[in-house]
């Protein structure tokens, strides 16, 4: 379990990482998402040991990842976004070296270079120098390495940049089969690779998170927060007096037609459903609905909404 409490990274005036507080729970993938810039990077940096917090603290199972950099770095292993491999060497030894900087002792580090080659899938290339791997398999070479010495944690940091979509397929299936015995931190600017991988989407955004949900949950918290295509028979100014007197509606527009209706498109504020009251308001003011349709907000919609509302905060 990692624990990480009002985490805070400055530099300068500028806070990349800002009183961050989240709660990694065992055998779960974890998504960390957000825009470039948002504070991914540093996040995953200071989790892992590899820069220092302005503030607050990283408990990794209980051990303070300043205070006992050693015992808490044991607990995880990390995918950095730019993995430092050695080109030179052959994918063997760089996992020897990398068992070795590990300290994984002597007799178990055959089993253990042996067990991270099968995780990895890297059978087939062990013998290669590193410098003649395609892209995809250099990342598996990388997420080798983090699984060496079997950390309860695994740590990566975008881990499909940069490759096909084949190969991030694999990447994805690859991160997928860990689950059973790891719990995974990753980070992503893609929303659909979070969403089809991850348990937990946590939204980063401008150092701070915004949202922390599983996928359908966050789906579900935005419901009410769609939009409504309407059809009514009436004239605009009827439509008008009665959407700007119905609770639960955020703004609307109207566009009036040649045939006796018209067409409205109504944005509901968050957590209302106003499909009901609308329905009986209608009927009381002898207006025949003659469509309604909710467009719920994507995963998409969600993030950007998320996103661009604490941009416009932090301009004000
Ligand atoms: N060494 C540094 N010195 C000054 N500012 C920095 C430094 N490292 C990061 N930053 C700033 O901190 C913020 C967060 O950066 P970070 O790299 O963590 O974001 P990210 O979400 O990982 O983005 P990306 O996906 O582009 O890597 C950015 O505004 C960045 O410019």
């Amino acid at each position: 379990m990692i624990e990480i409490s009002h985490l805070v990274k400055k530099y300068g005036d500028h806070y990349a990482v800002k009183d961050l507080n989240v709660r990694i729970e065992e055998g779960q993938i974890y998504g960390f998402l957000g825009p470039n810039g948002a504070g991914k990077s540093t996040t995953m940096n200071m989790i892992t040991g590899y820069l220092a917090p302005t503030a607050g603290t990283v408990k990794v199972d209980g051990f303070d990842i300043v205070k006992e950099p050693e015992k808490a770095k044991e607990h995880i292993g990390y995918l950095p976004e730019i993995p430092p491999l050695y080109s030179e060497m052959t994918v063997e030894e760089y996992l020897k070296f990398a068992a070795e900087l590990k300290r994984i002792p002597g007799k178990e580090r055959a089993a253990q270079i042996e067990k991270a080659i099968k995780t990895a899938q890297l059978e087939d290339v062990r013998k290669r120098l590193i410098n003649n791997l395609s892209k995809g398999y250099k990342q598996r070479v990388g997420l080798a390495q983090a699984v060496l010495g079997d950390p309860e944690t695994i740590i990566l940091d975008e881990p499909t940049v940069g490759l096909d979509p084949r190969q991030m397929i694999e990447m994805r299936e690859l991160i997928r089969s860990l689950k059973k015995d790891h719990t995974i931190i990753l980070s992503s600017h893609i929303l659909s690779e979070v969403s089809a991988v991850c348990d937990q989407i946590l939204i980063i955004s401008k150092g701070e998170l915004v949202a922390s949900d599983t996928p359908d949950g966050l789906q579900a918290k935005l419901k009410g927060a769609g939009e409504l295509e309407l059809c009514v028979k009436g004239t605009a100014a009827q439509l008008k007096t009665l959407l700007s007197n119905l609770d639960g509606v955020e703004s609307f527009t109207t566009t009036e037609a040649e045939d006796g209706t018209v067409l409205a498109q109504v944005s509901e504020k968050a957590d209302c459903d106003i499909r009901e009251p609308l329905f009986y308001e209608l009927a009381e003011n002898r207006m025949p609905l003659l469509g309604m349709e909710k467009k719920t907000g994507s995963l998409e919609d969600i993030f950007l909404q998320l996103t661009d509302k604490l941009e416009e905060e932090t301009k004000q």
